[in-house]
């Protein structure tokens, strides 16, 4: 049985105005995946990540690339603001002078997960740039939807740190859309692998048919900037007689 589509897109193309920034994409995203979304700087990962939260409202929890969280705030209150929505303005307004004890219980649990015990009090213009990160996602996990869409979530922790924050948004989502440019945790935590280059998706595959060298190809700039020998398109190249590089479209 094929698994429920969770969200898709059929030959469209995204953009600003009358500027098209990725051109007839198809894509879907099934209950249960995982997948990673490569490119470029400026290609058009944020583009493209904006369509599919605009397509699935209030199933999508948003982690944005710049965090947007207010630095004289304490994190407690950050991550709080991801369900502002849910509560009417007063207790909001009552929230800010005296924490809720339901939120507060129920945000320090998110905190000793993400390592940020101890730190609800803090304003976030005191944390590391690794520490503000764990909270924008702390408030997206606090938004209960069903389905993360994360711009480069994991980029300013370390991979340890990075693969623990990517179990806990799996283990609270029926799906997961995130933006990163970790090649290997692409191949590794993730199931299937969206690359765009040019304007296109040129990438659309499970991640366990794929190779470094598949991803190398969505960054032609680096590979074009590294010595030949260094690249891991140079080493394939030399152990494949066509030597050429490989993209593959389409689910399978
Ligand atoms: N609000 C906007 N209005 C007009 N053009 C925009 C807007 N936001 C982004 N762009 C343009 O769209 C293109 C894709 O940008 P986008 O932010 O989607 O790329 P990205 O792959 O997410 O980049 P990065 O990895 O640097 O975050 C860029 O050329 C950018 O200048």
């Amino acid at each position: 049985m094929t698994a429920e589509v969770l969200v898709e897109l059929d030959q469209e193309s995204l953009g600003y105005g009358d500027q098209v920034i990725i051109r007839d994409v198809s894509l879907s995203l099934h209950a249960g995946e995982r997948v990673a979304l490569l490119g470029e700087s400026g290609v058009g990962k944020s583009t493209l990540l904006a369509a599919l939260r605009q397509r699935l409202g209030q199933q999508a929890a948003w982690c944005p690339q710049h965090h947007g969280l207010v630095g004289p705030l304490s994190v407690y209150l950050n991550i709080y603001m991801g369900r502002l929505d849910q509560h009417s303005a007063l207790v909001n307004l009552w929230n800010l002078a005296r924490p809720l004890p339901r939120a507060w219980q129920e945000i320090a649990e998110l905190c000793g997960p993400l390592g940020l015990e101890g730190m609800m009090k803090r304003s976030v213009s005191r944390l590391s740039g690794g520490q503000r990160q764990r909270v924008a996602i702390g408030r997206a996990l606090h938004q209960q939807r069903d389905i993360f869409l994360g711009d480069e979530p994991v980029a300013s922790v370390d991979p340890h740190q990075a693969l623990g924050l990517l179990e806990m948004i799996d283990q609270r989502h029926r799906g997961s859309i995130i933006a990163l440019h970790q090649r290997e945790l692409a191949l590794t935590h993730f199931d299937r692998v969206w690359g765009l280059a040019d304007g296109r998706l040129v990438l659309d595959a499970p991640s366990n048919r794929l190779s470094l060298a598949d991803l190398d190809a969505l960054y032609p700039s680096a590979v074009a900037s590294l010595p030949e020998s260094t690249t891991v398109q140079a080493q394939e190249k030399s152990a494949t007689p066509e030597g050429s590089l490989r993209c593959h479209r389409g689910r399978s």
